[in-house]
């Protein structure tokens, strides 16, 4: 499969399984020790791990004979890879220099202190002062950051912030960064990456794909992110964090005699004077996913302006008060909830109480809904009541959207706590929840969460929200009972590639029609 295009970390996008486990720091550290309770050592995970790292290193020069790398290393485990990829590099020819935050006689973990005690009985060259770092690093060809790894808390600090500091000149001034499991600094856990974190060119993690290489901003940081494995003892634990690869990814197959019914039956619930767009990019999203069948429900004065967008999809008029919004008569004019898989409703709908009243009976007689935009906005005052629900619910907040119904008086900061709080909603509400922005966060009522591996400044466009919502439509609607949440991972995943993909040639301006029309290619290649 030729993805790299379509690809945002590459290690997930080529990954041969279907899901890539996301470790925490917790977890990358349990998997360690199962693997050493089993029978391995903490040299040997060290030395496989900084095998990898000297691999990353020659891959991006392209050569290891007579390269000048310069190897930073901190007083962690994450120093001690280090030290083993300086000795590695030098193996291959490689005029490798070791430049240490921490005075030689520091105590370093066994593992590290021999792995630093090969390399000095082999008369490789090391540094123990900072102030060698920058005459080092303005001759060097590549730089390791070896600093900082699953152990780090907040911001470099220290010796450490001054070799952050002095590696982020180094890498302004043209010398590309290898990071060691996480680029120095960025949070292995939540993808924080407070000032001075590292930004690598290429980051090398082992045993499994670290989440805080995919949450934004750390993934930003991360550069391109490979995959080093631990050996045959190393199993990365199974933790509820996963990205889905490409593989994955992939739309179901068709039956040879699936109909129209059989590919999903969707009705969009959206539009309004002025933002009967939003309908019209609904329920094209819905076809474009593959929905076999697309009815689209907006207020009667915008039906022809609708209508005209999309000759496939069916199109309702719903009455309208005396201002021409919704009126709350609208709820009895909606087409019968039982002869659809799946709504989607919310789009440029508006918030008055006509609005609120068909999103209410929505709520109560949908087999699987999707409230998005102002199908979430009318329950600001009281979002306790998206708990009420029949069928399955998607709700899918942008950052703004998340802290009207993040509840609490810290609901603004219901993004910067989105690693706790998205899975916390999904349970709270009983709902799945699609947290959008950068790494888009899809969490399931069970726990399970997906972070979306692709995506970029494309998507920043308006309409391409309305766009999502008619796809997670049409994937929801063709899904098994049980596959629910997994369905909207993988429609935000096409989402996010076909957005790549319309901002290719475009300097990444695409606009909500550019990736509508990206969407089938994305799902050919990827099935
Ligand atoms: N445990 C193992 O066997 C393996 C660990 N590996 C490596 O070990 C790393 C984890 O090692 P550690 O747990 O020792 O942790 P780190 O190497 O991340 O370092 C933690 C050290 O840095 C200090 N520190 C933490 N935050 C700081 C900050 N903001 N500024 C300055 N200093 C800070 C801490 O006091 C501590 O001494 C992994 O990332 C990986 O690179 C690999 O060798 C694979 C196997
Ligand atoms: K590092």
């Amino acid at each position: 499969m030729s993805l790299p295009p379509l690809s945002g970390v590459a290690a997930v996008v080529e990954s041969t399984a279907d899901v890539v486990p996301l470790l925490d720091a917790a977890a990358a550290r349990a998997g360690d020790q199962a693997a050493v309770a089993a029978g391995d050592t903490w040299s040997g995970l060290m030395e496989r791990a900084g095998g990898h790292l000297a691999r990353g290193v020659t891959r991006l020069a392209g050569r290891g004979y007579g390269l000048r790398v310069v190897i930073l290393v901190g007083k962690g485990d994450n120093g001690g890879d280090g030290w083993v990829a300086a000795r590695r590099l030098a193996e291959r020819g490689a005029q490798a220099r070791v430049v240490s935050t921490h005075p030689a006689d520091e105590p370093l973990s066994d593992a590290s202190a021999s792995a630093r005690d090969r390399w000095l009985a082999a008369g490789g060259r090391v540094s123990w002062e900072l102030a060698d770092l920058a005459p080092a690093l303005a001759r060097a060809d590549v730089a390791v950051d070896a600093l900082l790894g699953t152990g780090a808390s907040g911001a470099p600090r220290g010796a450490v912030g001054d070799a952050t500091a002095a590696l982020r000149r180094a890498r302004d001034a043209g010398v590309p960064v290898v990071a060691c499991d996480v680029p120095s600094g960025v949070g292995a856990d939540d993808g924080a990456a407070p000032d001075g974190a590292v930004v690598a060119d290429l980051t090398v993690t082992f045993g499994g794909l670290k989440r805080g290489l995919l949450l934004h901003p750390g993934a930003a940081h991360a550069g391109r992110v490979v995959i080093g494995d631990l050996g045959p003892g190393y199993v990365p634990p199974t933790g509820t964090w996963t990205a889905l690869s490409a593989r994955g990814a992939a739309p179901p197959r068709l039956g040879a005699a699936a109909d129209k019914r059989e590919r999903g039956v969707v009705l969009v619930v959206a539009g309004a004077l002025g933002t009967a767009g939003a309908a019209a990019l609904s329920s094209a999203g819905a076809l474009a996913a593959g929905a076999g069948l697309v009815t689209v429900a907006v207020p009667a004065p915008v039906r022809t302006e609708v209508a005209v967008h999309h000759p496939s999809a069916m199109v309702h008029g719903l009455p309208v008060d005396a201002d021409g919004r919704l009126a709350p008569e609208a709820v009895e004019a909606l087409p019968d909830l039982g002869g659809f898989d799946a709504v989607v409703a919310g789009p440029g709908l508006g918030h008055g109480p006509g609005a609120a009243a068909v999103v209410a009976h929505l709520r109560r007689g949908a087999r699987r809904l999707v409230l998005d935009a102002d199908g979430l906005n009318v329950h600001r005052d009281d979002p306790a009541a998206l708990a009420e629900h029949a069928g399955a619910l998607v709700l899918t907040p942008h950052e703004r959207e998340l802290a009207r119904i993040g509840g609490g008086a810290d609901g603004g900061d219901a993004w910067a706590h989105r690693v706790e709080r998205v899975p916390d909603l999904a349970r709270r509400y009983d709902a799945t929840l699609v947290a959008k922005g950068p790494g888009t966060i899809v969490a399931a009522p069970d726990g399970a969460v997906w972070v979306t591996p692709n995506g970029g400044p494309a998507l920043g466009s308006g309409g391409t929200g309305d766009v999502l919502a008619g796809m997670i439509g049409a994937a929801i609607a063709a899904a098994a009972p049980d596959a629910v949440p997994e369905a909207v991972a993988r429609a935000v995943w096409w989402h996010a590639a076909a957005g790549v993909r319309a901002g290719e040639g475009r300097a990444a301006r695409a606009t909500a029609v550019d990736l509508l029309d990206a969407v089938p290619g994305v799902l050919g290649e990827l099935a």
